[in-house]
């Protein structure tokens, strides 16, 4: 069995609602997941539930309110949630890849320069990086007339498509994604579920978010299911055993449903 590369345990997300007299909103408490590298770990549960908050924990956009979040490295540990604000420009820019539901527009930058870019933070070669992009725009059909145009007037799925060959260029080791395929027809949504097992295959530790039954069933190994109940019962000191894994993971396998 692989070592994890990222692990959470006892993770807690309370958010502060400033603007409302700092009422908290507590919305996870306790939770436990291990990654291993080469897997796609989905999480299921109802809407509200917090599995986009999860996500941009692990991706810095959200502070960690307790727990850990921890990558393992062959040469140490890097605990997230304790990282200087500093720290995250590097780790997205080498290590964690995040594919969100809705593309970041920036006026007259074009469709190629947009998934370009993180080749080109990395230093890579303009011809490469440029070579890189226009394959990933050509699987992923969208129109070559298209690739010079700024994204902002492009449909959801063309603006997704482009989201998706920007997160997948760069072949960080790990992968976030929030619903890839939401806007996607059934030949593009093939050609994500074919870009996930590759990057399976080269070692990306994935964790997802798929609306899509027949998607989700291809892709995940494990299934993480959160669940409301997460945040009753009491206290950190009397949470039962039962309390501490008020989450269900599921092995490849077995039924998703
Ligand atoms: N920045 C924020 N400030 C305050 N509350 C937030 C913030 N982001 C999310 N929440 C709240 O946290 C809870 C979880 O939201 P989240 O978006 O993670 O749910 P989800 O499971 O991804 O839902 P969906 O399946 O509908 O996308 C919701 O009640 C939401 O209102």
């Amino acid at each position: 069995m692989t070592s994890p590369f990222l692990t959470a345990r006892r993770l807690d997300k309370t958010f502060v609602l400033h603007a409302q007299g700092g009422q908290a909103l507590p919305v996870m408490r306790g939770l436990d997941l291990s990654l291993s590298p080469g897997k796609c770990l989905v999480l299921a549960g109802r809407s509200g539930i917090g599995k986009s908050t999860l996500l941009k924990m692990v991706n810095g956009n959200y502070r960690v309110s307790g727990g850990q979040l921890t990558l393992h490295f062959e040469d140490g540990e890097l605990e997230l949630s304790a990282l200087p604000a500093h720290a995250w420009h590097l780790l997205r820019r080498d290590v964690i890849g995040y594919v969100s539901q809705f593309l970041r527009v920036v006026p007259r930058v074009s469709a190629r320069e947009v998934v370009m870019e993180p080749l080109l933070a990395r230093g890579c070669d303009v011809s490469e990086a440029r070579a890189r992009a226009e394959a990933l725009l050509a699987r992923l059909n969208l129109p070559e007339r298209l690739w010079e145009l700024a994204p902002g007037t492009f449909s959801g799925g063309e603006q997704q498509r482009v989201n998706i060959a920007r997160g997948f260029i760069a072949e960080h080791p790990l992968l976030l994604l929030d619903e890839p395929t939401a806007s996607l027809d059934a030949a593009n949504r093939e050609v994500v579920v074919q870009l996930i097992e590759e990057a399976k295959a080269r070692g990306t530790a994935m964790l997802g978010i798929f609306h899509d039954e027949e998607v989700r069933e291809r892709v995940a190994d494990r299934l993480l299911e959160l669940e409301g109940h997460m945040l009753l019962g009491g206290t950190d000191a009397d949470r039962t055993a039962s309390d501490h894994t008020s989450f269900r993971q599921t092995d490849s396998g077995e039924s998703l449903s």
